[in-house]
């Protein structure tokens, strides 16, 4: 199975033939495969080659910088990752990759880092103003997009249309910045191992190197060959727990880069308010199937997923 090609004006189209053939086919997306090409985002091409320039620009910066913002030194998951610092498949090498992380910038007296101080809190920035800045603004337009697409899988799944986002007030969604550098070696082939995503969903900004590669039903690796412009987009564990596993979270990975390549990825995982009750929704339930999960709170998911991948995590 191919990975489809969803168009984001058309699932907000003011014609509603237009709009509702295009939300079909995107239901049929997220509970046939989990994945998808997003095109027509509406994101300026200028903004994407801004952040790629900067990532090139903040990894290639010496060690001893990149590691001042160490993500090591934060309770809350934010700043560089050195290699080696996450590993997503136990069986396998550790990630050939360095990371970096930062969501929405909560002072740290603010109520919900006390109460959740492993979630919410202050980010570790880059030192240049210009890289913050970029990152800033993409963080905002992909937002957005997400808030639409959030909003026709709840039109897909005959809810309200905020059923989704209006759980994303105090969200702690991550924009992340990944480097694969060069193999060390011809053996040493895992950039990030096979995984699935936490949350609710993930778009993906990623560069012409390829790499990505998704697990179909048939267990075989499917290449998410890079398309311009375009961003990919997988269903998260908890989309897949709270649509009763509708729509299907799908394990993916990333192939290490060649000898002479370097490869940028920019993933935004969208994941809503600690305190997200994630209960089976209506629609996805029946006398035939009904609930297979507990409900569970969003926050203390994702924490729990994060703790297992990182060493420096466990408590
Ligand atoms: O770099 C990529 O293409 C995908 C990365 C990924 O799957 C992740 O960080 O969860
Ligand atoms: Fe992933």
């Amino acid at each position: 199975m191919s990975i489809p090609l969803i168009d984001l004006e058309k699932l907000t189209h003011e014609t509603e033939s237009v709009r509702s053939k295009e939300i079909k086919a995107l239901d049929k997306a997220c509970r046939e495969i989990g994945f998808f090409y997003l095109v027509n985002t509406g994101m300026p091409a200028s903004k994407m080659q801004a952040l790629m320039r900067e990532a090139k620009r903040f990894f290639a910066l010496p060690q001893a910088e990149k590691s001042a913002i160490d993500i090591t030194n934060s309770v809350n998951h934010r700043g560089y990752g050195g290699i080696g610092e996450e590993q997503l498949d136990e069986t396998g090498n550790a990630d050939w990759k360095e990371t970096f992380d930062m969501a929405l910038d909560f002072p740290s007296d603010h109520p919900l880092a006390g109460k959740y101080p492993s979630m919410y809190g202050p980010n570790q920035n880059p030192k240049d103003p210009r890289t913050l800045e970029v990152l800033q603004d993409y963080y905002v337009d992909a937002f957005e997009i997400a808030m639409k697409l959030l909003t026709a899988m709840a039109q897909a799944l005959d809810l309200k249309d905020d059923f989704f986002t209006r759980c994303f007030v105090n969200h702690v969604t991550v924009l992340r910045m990944i480097h694969y550098p060069p193999r060390p070696n011809i053996e040493h082939d895992n950039g990030a191992g096979a995984h699935t995503d936490y949350g609710c969903v993930t778009l993906l900004l990623q560069d012409q190197i390829g790499g990505l590669q998704v697990r179909n039903r048939q267990n075989e690796w499917v290449d998410a060959t890079p398309i311009e412009n375009a961003l990919v987009v997988n269903i998260g564990d908890l989309m897949q727990h709270w649509t009763n596993d509708e729509y299907v979270s799908t394990a993916h990975r990333v192939r290490a880069s060649m000898s002479d390549s370097h490869r940028y990825s920019f993933p935004f995982f969208v994941e809503p308010d600690y305190e997200t009750e994630v209960a089976c929704v209506p629609s996805c339930a029946s006398v035939d199937k009904p609930a297979k999960y507990q409900p569970i709170l969003s926050g203390d998911w994702i924490k729990a997923r994060l703790d297992a991948t990182y060493s420096y995590r466990e408590e």
